[in-house]
């Protein structure tokens, strides 16, 4: 049983959400998802959607098995309960993948960390670029 992790803030659900989640769960047989805690959110713009609401979206979705809110603290914390055989990183997200695996190691984790490739397939496939376009609609 291969159990893959998918990460992210998932601020309003676009189809490239989709495509990322189907990518990671066809590298196991399980996948779950650490959804971000708005208080960890410090390299953008915090998220419209309260975590409470971004979490019950994603467990909803056909393809997660389980997804979970992360610590408040140390994003390793959860790794220690959920025991990933694969962390899947997204294209945009900020992580090193040799640096990650490093830190896994160190922790005890032998996960191997791939990363999933950019949708081209939608026009609005970015929460960043929706939350523009209404602020421009509104103004
Ligand atoms: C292995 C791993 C574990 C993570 N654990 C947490 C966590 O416990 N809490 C949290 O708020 N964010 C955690 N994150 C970070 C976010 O889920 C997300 O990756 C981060 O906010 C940046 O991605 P985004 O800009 O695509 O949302 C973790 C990320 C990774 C790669
Ligand atoms: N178009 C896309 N194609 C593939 N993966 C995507 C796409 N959009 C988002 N993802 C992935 O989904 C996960 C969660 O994305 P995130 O919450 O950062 O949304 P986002 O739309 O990329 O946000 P923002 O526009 O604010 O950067 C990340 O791992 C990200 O790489």
């Amino acid at each position: 049983m291969i159990r893959v992790l998918a990460t992210g803030t998932f601020d309003l659900l676009h189809p490239g959400h989709l495509t990322y989640l189907k990518e990671c769960k066809a590298l196991g047989d399980e996948l779950y998802v650490i959804v971000a805690r708005d208080s960890m959110i410090r390299h953008k713009p915090k998220p419209v959607i309260p975590e409470d609401q971004r979490l019950e979206m994603i467990n909803a979705l056909k393809m997660v098995d389980k997804a979970i809110l992360g610590s408040d603290e140390d994003i390793f914390l959860p790794l220690i309960e959920i025991k990933p055989d694969v962390i899947a990183l997204g294209y945009d997200q900020h992580f090193n993948e040799k640096e990650l695996k490093c830190e896994l190691q160190k922790r005890g984790s032998c996960a191997t960390v791939v990363r999933i490739g950019k949708s081209e397939q939608c026009a609005l496939c970015s929460s960043a670029k929706i939350v523009k376009k209404i602020i421009e609609r509104c103004s």
